[in-house]
């Protein structure tokens, strides 16, 4: 049961004597921060209040008290403060809902009632790339969204909306024929493809950069006269000087760094002989990059038989990754399926007057935003924007998708407030549309994850190091234990790949999404803490208790009536078991997988302590055994699912 839901909706009709819109004040009423001010707390009183004349905060609260009937499962309210409500459960009823939770496979996550069909658009990298740490976040993060949505009995379709149409494929065209390693590429296509795509992306780095030295220098010469002038003329005396002048020579000293990493990673080119005189060959190879694409998009008989045997290598590589993961798509569609639709898509938009001509583009202008959202080029070409309005069509006509989230990088934000918009303004006004953003992983040093030749980092070798790393710990706390190491180096390589693999996750997931986080080894795979290497050994330790004592917990299941909850570490434990359901829905609701890691979090801290506190296995009554390990059992239960459902494995023993 959703404790939360259900207080939520008796106090709703209750309010709706003092506003109209109860439902905006209803998200007021929240698990308390402090146990002392009950489980629940309700704050709306005092914004109620505020809109009504001569009534005061704490007389409403009281009013509303007087008004709402929980007797049922609550204590008594109390009001407290300038009209906070708090709410305490009542303790039998606490303890016969913990005990239903004891069989019950679904631990009170009741399934939704009316399940919406949900698209999760997530993952879609290029493929005509290998796979790097900047498609970790929105795999990651939808899958974890994916999971949850489904277990709330959501109809949930995983799109892999893979870009297999773009300019990328245009790089590996250009690539194969001019620079193909034959021998290697009967040998291992995959490898080759991707290696032509870095080589021709490399060349074409290379003349761009080139090109912009001379803006660069001449910048840095400005620069320079710049502060010579106030060096020369101002009064140095003067504080505002001062401040100018550190400006000036700080962004002077910026722009020369820049340069001269610039100029070093040119030099490194140019001296490999092969890559020189490759780059000396084609100056313009991005341009000729982009018209083998351009040809790809026109129909050429040569380009579209390469991409069809490209396509396929490229997602096999990809496709390593997703089963290294256990992540898994209903379908991967891609850019290239909706080709034949953007014709009939910029038609429609025009026959409807949405879509007007712009200085020779189609364009969708929207009132309040400036940026128009282009659906086709001057030269007749389709874009990313108009793929995603065929994408939207077919998923509302086709798949009759009510939601679709979008597990997309924060920098197309504004790609996604056009979409939503035109989305509106051309019918679908039912379709509920959500930009799931989130920001970039930095390295150690706080910029863009980078490998030392500078390349990204791919994720095959990020996930090795992981595993690695994870071996060493797994081997450490086997070696610390009580009475000795009891794991063989089999077992613990199995592990290892858990826990590596799941620390990755865990780190990623339990940022807010928006935020930038950094990539750090060491916090993401510590024993203590908020990674996913605590809440996995928790599982192992209760499982551990289990083995210890020779329970069999099948058979424990069954002493339902046996939960005692006396110690107030037990009843916090249980309060939070119960609150599962409703971390759940707020994740569902808002895309925000960080509130279930924060609530295991949360959950393992609380057994640990319960632990530390209650004896278990050497409890001194056999009845408060039988209780205290169901409880045990119950947090494993919890831990194990919760984690399953941001695709984190666990282990029996650690
Ligand atoms: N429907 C979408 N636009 N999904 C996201 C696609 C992401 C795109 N392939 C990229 O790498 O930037």
């Amino acid at each position: 049961m959703n404790i939360l839901a259900e207080l939520r909706s008796r106090f709703e009709p209750v309010l709706t004597e003092w506003t109209d819109n109860p439902s905006s004040v209803i998200d007021m009423l929240k698990a308390s921060q402090d146990p002392k001010f009950g489980d629940y707390q309700a704050n709306f009183a005092m914004p109620l209040a505020a809109r009504i004349p001569d009534l005061k905060p704490r007389d409403l609260a009281a009013q509303i008290v007087e008004k709402v009937d929980l007797s049922d499962f609550c204590e008594p309210l109390e009001i407290a403060g300038p009209g906070f409500i708090n709410i305490k459960l009542k303790q039998d009823w606490l303890q016969e809902q913990t005990m239903q939770l004891v069989q019950d496979e679904r631990l009170g996550v009741v399934a939704v009632e009316a399940p919406q069909k949900v698209v999760v658009d997530f993952s879609a990298p290029n493929v005509a790339k290998p796979m790097h740490v900047g498609h970790l976040r929105s795999t990651v993060i939808g899958d974890a969204n994916y999971r949850v949505l489904k277990f709330l009995g959501h109809d949930v379709v995983g799109d892999n909306h893979i870009g297999d149409w773009g300019t990328q494929f245009g790089m590996i065209i250009f690539g194969y024929k001019h620079f193909l390693n034959e021998a290697a590429f009967q040998e291992e296509p995959v490898f080759e493809l991707a290696r032509l795509y870095r080589l021709v992306n490399q060349l074409s780095d290379y003349h761009a950069s080139k090109n912009s030295l001379p803006q660069k220098e001449q910048e840095i010469e400005q620069l320079t006269e710049k502060l010579q002038t106030l060096e020369g003329s101002a009064d140095q005396t003067d504080k505002k000087v001062q401040k100018q002048l550190k400006k000036l020579k700080a962004e002077l000293e910026t722009k020369q760094k820049a340069l001269s990493s610039l100029q070093e990673s040119l030099s490194q080119l140019e001296a490999n002989e092969d890559l020189k005189s490759k780059a000396t060959a084609f100056p313009d190879i991005a341009r000729l990059a982009r018209e083998e694409t351009a040809k790809l998009h026109a129909g050429d008989a040569e380009n579209n038989d390469l991409w069809k045997q490209f396509l396929p290598q490229c997602l096999d590589l990809i496709q390593g990754v997703y089963d290294r993961l256990d992540i898994h798509f209903d379908m991967t569609l891609g850019e290239s399926f909706y080709q034949p639709m953007l014709a009939d898509v910029v038609a429609d938009l025009k026959q409807k007057g949405l879509a007007t001509e712009s200085q020779g583009a189609i364009c969708v202008f929207m009132k309040g935003k400036e940026a128009p959202f282009i659906v086709q080029k001057q030269d007749g070409a389709f874009t990313y924007a108009t793929t995603d309005l065929a994408t939207i069509k077919y998923r509302a006509e086709e798949l009759n998708a009510d939601r679709i989230l979008y597990v997309v990088d924060s920098r197309q934000s504004e790609h996604f407030e056009l979409l939503f918009s035109t989305v509106k303004d051309w019918g679908y006004t039912d379709l509920e549309l959500q930009h799931v953003s989130f920001g970039s992983v930095l390295g150690e040093d706080g910029r863009p994850i980078k490998t030392r030749a500078g390349d990204s980092v791919g994720l095959d070798s990020l996930l090795n190091e992981a595993i690695q790393r994870a071996y060493n710990i797994v081997s450490e706390i086997d070696d610390d234990k009580h009475d000795g190491p009891e794991l063989s180096k089999e077992e613990r390589k199995q592990i290892a790949e858990v826990v590596g693999l799941g620390g990755i996750k865990y780190a990623d997931l339990k940022h807010n999404r928006e935020s930038d986080y950094r990539f750090d080894w060491d916090k993401m795979l510590a024993k203590q803490g908020d990674t996913a290497t605590y809440m996995q050994y928790a599982y192992a330790r209760v499982n551990g208790i289990f083995r210890k004592g020779g329970i069999d917990r099948e058979e424990l299941r069954t002493h339902q009536q046996s939960l005692n909850l006396i110690e107030p570490t037990e009843i916090a434990l249980a309060m939070k078991i119960n609150r599962y359901s409703e971390i759940l829905e707020s994740v569902a609701a808002e895309a925000r997988p960080n509130y279930l890691t924060n609530y295991l979090y949360e959950l393992a801290d609380l057994f640990s302590t319960f632990y530390d506190v209650c004896p278990v296995l050497k409890a001194d009554d056999e009845t408060v055994r039988t209780s205290r390990l169901l409880l045990s059992d119950l947090t494993a239960r919890v831990v194990q699912n919760g984690l399953s459902l941001l695709g984190i494995r666990t282990c029996e023993r650690m």
